[in-house]
């Protein structure tokens, strides 16, 4: 493949983030759904709505171990003049009983237990003193209960076809619950985008490789793949290649082949070896941008292959980060069928002196604090693209606007919330 000449690489034109952000999401469709075991179904987007097939809960439901008795039969009942029933039968639970409750009867019944036709109430065991006589069965209970005491309705938390739960909503714990007490053994739900992450550069190692004159260990890949995972895709590793146009163009078509989108990173500035520049620039791929007003990240680079998003993030692996969140982010929620794509933002009090002005916008990796209820957002550090020491702990970004003076500590300022 022909070198692209050195003169245009450094012929970029920088867009604002919105801007690439917006180039990005123009392009961008949502995925298809699929069916999934409810098992898999967590954190994921329905993708049809879902509709009780049958009331819950779907018997008279016994809220306490105790009794079920007939209210009528107790209305006269005092601690002095108890009444007493006969016991018919003793019901564990998830057994059907077999006779229903006449007057001056009662069921044993157990919490969670179907509670006998005829009975119209519970009356818990503490309330009760059981004999038998004559090799029968009583109970003596000594105050009398409204009707419906401990007696869950058929249908009073869930009426039989009722809207469960919406198209779009996010399976959580409290919905697995109800899709799985109403028999939703498989669901709709987007799929999950499956993005290739290929990581450029000669100098790198494999995590478990011991260090070597001149290299690094490949920081990038597994920091991208989590990212990934936690933004509810499924990160598909194709390794990393030397700067070598040719190796990457390959995996690069394969990844674009095999994936929905591909996150490379390093190679996209202007260093002789910048392999990604060399990529995005052949007549396969159709540019959307290589140059973005910001700090860090100001090289990231995005295109169009085979209909498929590649996003080349920088080498540094702050500026990598940064550039995730900022432009591979919108794209997944699009996918996902997430209604807001734009990464939440709020207003916070700058917690220190943030003196480094720029012509471009700063995107500072920060955590956030709440101090006697006002939020706070912190530089985890220097904000240097090199460093990766300061990702962690990163639950914000501070975007500072180009500015001819430094932010003084006290100062409201926008965050990006990342968590
Ligand atoms: N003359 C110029 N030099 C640079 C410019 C510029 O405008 N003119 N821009 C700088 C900026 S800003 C950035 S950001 C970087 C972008 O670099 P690349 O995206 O081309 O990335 P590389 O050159 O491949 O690597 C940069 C840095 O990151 C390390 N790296 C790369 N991959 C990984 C990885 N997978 N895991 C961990 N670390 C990685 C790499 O070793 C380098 O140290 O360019 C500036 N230069
Ligand atoms: O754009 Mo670079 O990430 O500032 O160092
Ligand atoms: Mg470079």
């Amino acid at each position: 493949m022909q070198s692209v000449d050195s003169l245009d690489r450094f012929r970029r034109t920088a867009l604002q983030p919105e801007e690439a952000q917006k180039l990005i999401l123009e392009r961008i469709r949502p995925l298809p759904v699929e069916r999934t075991p409810l098992a898999d179904a967590w954190g994921r987007r329905l993708g049809e709505a879902l509709v009780a097939p049958h009331p819950f809960p779907p018997f008279r439901r016994s809220g306490m171990d105790g009794y079920a008795v007939r209210v009528a039969d107790l209305d006269r009942a005092t601690v002095a003049d108890p009444a007493e029933l006969r016991v018919m039968e003793s019901l564990p639970s998830g057994v059907e009983p077999q006779v229903a409750v006449r007057p001056g009867q009662a069921t044993r019944i157990m919490t969670g237990g179907m509670v006998p036709e005829g009975a119209d109430a519970v009356v818990m065991l503490e309330m009760t003193s059981a004999h038998t006589r004559d090799g029968e069965s009583y109970v003596q209970i000594g105050k009398s209960i409204p009707k419906g005491t401990n007696l869950a309705d058929i249908g009073c938390e869930i009426e039989q076809g009722v809207l469960l739960l919406p198209e779009g909503k996010v399976v959580g714990a409290g919905e697995t619950a109800l899709l799985a007490s109403c028999g939703h053994a498989e669901v709709l739900v987007s799929k999950k985008p499956r993005v290739a992450i290929l990581s450029t550069g000669s100098e790198l190692l494999e995590v478990d490789e011991p260090l070597a004159p001149a290299k690094i260990r490949n920081s990038n890949a597994p920091m991208l793949a989590a990212l990934v995972r936690e933004f509810g895709a499924e990160p598909v590793m194709l390794g990393k290649v030397p700067d070598d146009v040719d190796a990457a163009q390959a995996l690069v078509r394969h990844g674009l082949q095999t994936c929905d989108m591909l996150l490379t990173s390093g190679g996209v500035s202007v260093g002789d070896y910048d392999v990604m520049v060399d990529v995005l620039a052949s007549p396969e791929a159709e540019l959307l941008f290589n140059k973005i007003a910001m700090r860090p990240g100001s090289p990231t680079s995005a295109a169009i292959m085979n209909g498929k998003l590649l996003l080349a993030l920088s080498g540094n692996p702050g500026a990598c980060f940064v550039g995730f969140h900022l432009f591979a982010a919108p794209a997944l929620r699009a996918m996902l069928r997430e209604p807001v794509q734009a990464t939440p933002s709020f207003a916070a009090y700058l917690a220190e002196d943030f003196l480094k002005v720029n012509a471009y916008r700063r995107y500072i990796r920060a955590r956030t604090e709440l101090r006697d209820g006002t939020v706070w957002v912190t530089p985890t550090g220097d904000d240097k693209s090199s460093l990766m020491t300061t990702i962690v702990d990163a639950d914000c970004l501070i975007v500072i606007p180009p500015l001819k003076e430094g932010l003084e500590k006290g100062r409201l300022v926008t965050a990006l919330r990342l968590k």
